[in-house]
């Protein structure tokens, strides 16, 4: 727990020019938004296929709203309250009070003033809103096409996965546990790993993953700058009690990130726990609207599953089928919860979503995908690098929980002194440039 009285660190913000959430700001968040703007465009034909002259004027809205949206963006103007009347509605609307009550001076909440994880949050939030708001369109997912297109360009290395998880899964029954302990913490890196191919950082471009997402692991290696995956290993090893025994029913709960490459390597992850014993049931928790360009829906979840079984390729239909019967079964399910797209640091959830905090409190192990997760995690803030991570989490402690993340924003906190120093000389972008990863542990049972 934090000392009380103790202020956490100022939030990142585009308001520090030349820094990491500056540039966002200026030139990645402007070109997503052109490029939902050119999807609604190509899709004009099927709109007016679908829903007549409706879908053409509700395009054609859609469109003016958000070229008035990258407007006021460009121009820092200040941000605007939701008008939609959805369930978050008046949840967005009172964080921008409280973000309001924050700014000095009177200066009003903008997007370069204020912090930038509020105001990246809040650009996904209002292209939903110009969808929410022109009907027939409210369903409409803008960021599908390279949501399914980055599924289909991995699918060498999807291939690969489904055919090692498969020899996993058959040679299971005669595998010592230290066997069992090593794939594991090799399927832990290969979901790590797979995080590095998200279509935000790259404002859409093509990122997907084409070797052998194994093979590549040991060169990989030093790329990991906090390795805590030996204590999820324990974790889980604690939870389930005696491997025959099974006498405690372990619940990992995984909250997703990308969908795409980076959602095969999670469910495979996930497969591997559950037909080895070490989790009885697994929950994922994904958005529900679209958000930050790859992230996983309903939708994607879905569809995944579907097109893995009908591969033309038997091992991967193998894996579809089995994911589709765990679902079936009930051994996974598939959740949502708004509070994961709304803009909170995640100290808020007590308070914000006691519901959802208290569900994850129940879990035995709460793995963390991702560097937007990552960010609310730690609240976006200019930590220094050596502060622990548990200090960082300002409280958010649930249960067991680890973040797997590869760095595309400028905060890391749990490293040793001198080594962020010795990075910056290496590679002065590491922080940036999706190179390095963590695997960080953090649990309210541990001696503090
Ligand atoms: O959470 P993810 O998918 O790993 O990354 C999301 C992300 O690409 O979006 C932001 C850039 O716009 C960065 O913070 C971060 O790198
Ligand atoms: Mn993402």
């Amino acid at each position: 727990m934090e000392a009380e009285g103790m202020l956490p660190p100022q939030s990142l913000s585009a308001k520090f020019e030349g820094s990491f959430a500056y540039l966002t700001v200026r030139d990645r968040l402007p070109t997503i938004l052109t490029k939902v703007v050119d999807t609604l465009h190509r899709n004009k034909d099927n709109f007016y296929k679908e829903y007549g002259e409706e879908g053409t004027e509700a395009e054609k809205r859609a469109i003016s709203f958000l070229s008035r949206l990258r407007n006021e963006l460009q121009t820092d103007k200040p941000v605007l309250a939701l008008t939609d009347n959805a369930e978050d509605t008046q949840a967005w609307n009172e964080y921008m009070e409280r973000q309001q009550d924050l700014m000095e001076n009177g200066q009003l909440v903008s997007w370069f003033k204020s912090p930038w994880l509020y105001v990246e949050c809040y650009m996904y939030r209002r292209i939903q809103e110009a969808l929410y708001m022109n009907p027939p369109m409210h369903n409409f997912d803008p960021f599908k096409e390279g949501k399914t297109q980055s599924y289909f360009e991995s699918q060498q290395a999807i291939k690969y996965l489904c055919t090692y998880l498969q020899e996993l899964i058959t040679n299971m029954e005669n595998m010592t546990e230290i066997q069992l302990r090593e794939n594991f913490l090799k399927l832990i890196q290969v979901s790590l790993w797979g995080n590095k191919c998200d279509l935000s950082i790259s404002a859409g471009q093509d990122n997907s993953q084409k070797l052998s997402p194994i093979d590549s692991l040991p060169d990989l290696q030093r790329f990991i700058l906090v390795d805590d995956s030996s204590m999820v290993w324990s974790t889980l090893v604690a939870s389930q009690g005696s491997r025959s025994s099974g006498m405690k029913h372990a619940r990992v709960d995984i909250i997703l990130d990308n969908a795409g490459f980076e959602l095969v390597t999670d469910l495979v992850l996930a497969d591997f726990l559950i037909s080895s014993g070490l989790a009885k049931q697994i929950r994922f928790h994904g958005k529900s609207i679209p958000w930050f360009v790859s992230d996983v829906t309903k939708q994607d979840f879905e569809w995944t599953i579907k097109q893995t079984m009908a591969a033309n390729h038997k091992w991967m239909s193998a894996s579809g089928v089995q994911w589709k019967h765990f679902m079936k079964e009930g051994t996974w399910s598939y959740h949502d919860h708004p509070f994961w797209t709304l803009p909170h640091e995640f100290c808020d959830m007590t308070v914000d979503a006691a519901n959802l905090y208290s569900t994850l409190q129940t879990s035995d192990l709460i793995l963390f995908k991702g560097d937007l997760n990552y960010r609310k995690l730690t609240g976006d803030r200019k930590w220094e690098h050596t502060v622990r991570f548990d200090q960082a989490l300002r409280g958010f402690q649930p249960a067991p929980l680890c973040s797997l993340r590869t760095l595309k924003a400028d905060v890391q906190v749990g490293l040793q002194a001198g080594h962020a120093e010795k990075l910056s000389t290496q590679d002065p972008d590491w922080m940036t440039n999706g190179k390095y990863a963590v695997v960080q542990f953090s649990s309210p049972h541990r001696e503090q």
